[in-house]
């Protein structure tokens, strides 16, 4: 297939590497580069096609992982960062210089994912991030311009490079999210 999902998932990717300890995203800027430190591993890494979440030139989904909050920290050039829509759920720090997105926040104390971040593991050199587990919003890529006809092979490839497909999260956060809003009704 000639379209590119994603450069870290289109060949194949590694597995997740026990007892890795994180370590540093950078966004694509040559000098003065944005860092960001990780300290941890990663959770629920998947590839995701809504239009908000960043993506690697030319790749038609993001990858996208969470880790706690307390785990990130802005190591260099934090002044380059710009939410880029403060309207949104997740706030996304991205470089202001190359675009690249690089970490997303949830200011919300009542939203399912709060206290977690949203992170781009490609960004790192280190090696033995999560993989990715499932492909989310999947239709959503067709928001931005994949030609509907397309869908097919594209859900044909995920399977094939082991992720399943949904139109929204994975079962597992979609009963997340539910078990939250149920807990937050019958408090
Ligand atoms: N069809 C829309 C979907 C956008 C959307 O709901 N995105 C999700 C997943 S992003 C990370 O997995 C979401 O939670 N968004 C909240 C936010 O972005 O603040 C589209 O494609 O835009
Ligand atoms: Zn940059
Ligand atoms: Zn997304």
């Amino acid at each position: 297939m000639s379209i590119t999902l994603h450069p870290s998932i289109d060949n194949g990717f590694a597995a997740t590497k026990e007892n890795f300890q994180g370590g540093v995203l950078n966004c694509n800027c040559e000098s003065n580069t944005v860092r960001v430190k990780l300290s941890g591993q990663t959770a629920h890494n998947h590839a995701c096609g809504c239009s908000k979440c960043w993506k690697p030139e030319g790749a038609v989904f993001s990858q996208i992982a969470v880790i706690s909050r307390d785990n990130v920290e802005v190591i260099a050039n934090a002044e380059k960062l710009v939410v880029i829509d403060e309207s949104a759920a997740i706030k996304r720090h991205a470089c202001k210089e190359c675009g690249v997105h690089m970490y997303g926040r949830i200011d919300n104390t009542n939203h399912p994912f709060f206290g977690l971040d949203f992170v781009h593991t490609e960004l790192s050199t280190d090696e033995g991030w999560s993989a990715p587990e499932f492909a989310a919003f999947v239709s959503s890529i067709i928001e931005t311009g994949t030609d509907p006809k397309d869908m097919t092979a594209i859900r044909t490839r995920l399977n094939e490079l082991g992720l399943n497909t949904y139109d929204c999260l994975s079962p597992a956060l979609m009963d997340a999210i539910a078990t939250h809003v149920y807990a937050q009704n019958h408090a």
